[in-house]
């Protein structure tokens, strides 16, 4: 039993605070908003983002971010990935040395291509943590606040973080493992989100499952080619992280990824699906930013390179489904098995 820190009070990091609270931690769950903390203590409820649910009683939740922090043994961030670095500012001159710190967050950043990982570390360079580590897999909040049974894997470089997040976090409904590949962990959580994107544009067309499970299969060869290149353990897609998470995202109407490409799909533009969903759609940024990394490590990514067009370039979904079955013939499997006999050849 510990003192956890939870920051930001989405659907994603309540769902994680209810499981610590379920696990008997004292958890502080801090979010920016102080209108949204009096709402959550008054009704009880997370009206904006889970509002089925009863939150627990032992739930501290706060805007004081000195407060969310004291005495804690780990941080869980869990804001969305354009707000990584703010609030890692933010919580600078409270962070102790020695804890852990752990996000669940899934994104790149545009322009740097920085994984969270890699923006909390330069964030906070300054001080002395136990290490990072990605909390990823298949778990949508809605249902892990049902506490029906999810799978995820606890990624760090640091192998005591992983296993200590597995402790904090593992119980008969949440079932966590750990994996020392942070790298693949983190790109495979952050590149089906656009993936799960285009299965949504699919939809919006009126295509079928076969449409589907071929943008699941050829977008996890994608995410693997590039992952593999940026150092990723190609293994690491067929685990959790990898093909768990593709696979709930591409098909769960929970997604909000695959919604926002729905509405791609039936003709809306950004800046209308962006009003109309009204939550963190973390894709749309991803795929930005893994639009401009493909380019510039030159590894061929049609399906992103697609979806990209249709999010930023206002291309038709039908004329980009067109160009994508009318590519060049091609092998299937051949290219990460190059890129490994590149990366061990000298
Ligand atoms: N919702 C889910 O089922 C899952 C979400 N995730 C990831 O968790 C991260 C957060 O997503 P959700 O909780 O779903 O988003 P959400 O849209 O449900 O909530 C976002 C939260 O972040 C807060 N926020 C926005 N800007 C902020 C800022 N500048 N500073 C502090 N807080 C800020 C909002 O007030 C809100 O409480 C994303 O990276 C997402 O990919 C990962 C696994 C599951
Ligand atoms: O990452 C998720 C489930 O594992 C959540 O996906 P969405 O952000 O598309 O809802």
């Amino acid at each position: 039993m510990g003192n956890v820190a939870v920051l930001g009070a989405g659907s994603w990091g309540t769902a994680l605070a209810m499981v610590l609270c379920d696990n008997h931690h004292q958890v502080h769950l801090w979010t920016h908003n102080e209108s949204q903390k009096e709402i959550m203590q008054t009704t009880g409820k997370n009206e904006k983002y889970l509002p089925e649910i009863q939150l627990p009683e032992n739930l501290n939740i706060v805007t004081d971010l000195n407060h969310a922090i004291e005495n804690v043994e780990a941080v869980v961030f869990v804001v969305p990935t354009k707000a990584i670095r703010e609030t890692c500012k933010k919580v600078l001159p409270y962070i102790k040395n020695n804890m852990v710190l752990i996000h669940g967050s899934k994104g790149i950043e545009p322009h740097s291509h920085y994984r969270i990982s890699e923006m909390m570390a330069e964030e906070l360079e300054q001080v002395t943590y136990k290490g990072i580590v990605a909390l990823s897999g298949p778990s949508h909040a809605e249902e892990v606040s049902l506490k029906h049974p999810t799978t995820v894997t606890a990624a760090s470089d640091n192998e005591f973080a992983a296993q200590f997040t597995q402790d904090l976090f593992m119980n008969e409904y949440f079932r966590v493992y750990t994996s020392k590949d942070l790298v693949g962990v983190e790109l495979g959580g952050s590149l089906k989100n656009i993936i799960a994107l285009g299965a949504g544009i699919s939809d919006g067309l009126g295509y079928g499952d076969n449409a589907k499970a071929a943008l699941i299969t050829r977008g996890l060869a994608e995410i693997s080619r590039l992952a593999t290149k940026l150092g990723a353990n190609p293994l690491t897609f067929i685990g959790l992280s990898g093909v768990g998470d593709l696979i709930v995202t591409c098909t769960s109407i929970h997604s909000r990824n695959w919604r926002a490409g729905n509405l791609f799909g039936k003709g809306h533009k950004l800046d209308e699906v962006l009003a109309q969903m009204g939550m963190t759609v973390e894709g749309v940024r991803t795929t930005e930013a893994v639009n401009q990394l493909s380019k510039k490590l030159d590894v061929e990514m049609p399906i992103t390179r697609g979806i990209y067009d249709v999010i930023f370039n206002e291309k038709s979904p039908k004329d980009v489904v067109d160009n994508l079955m009318n590519r060049d013939r091609t092998t299937e499997i051949e290219d990460i098995a190059s890129i490994l006999a590149d990366r061990y050849s000298d």
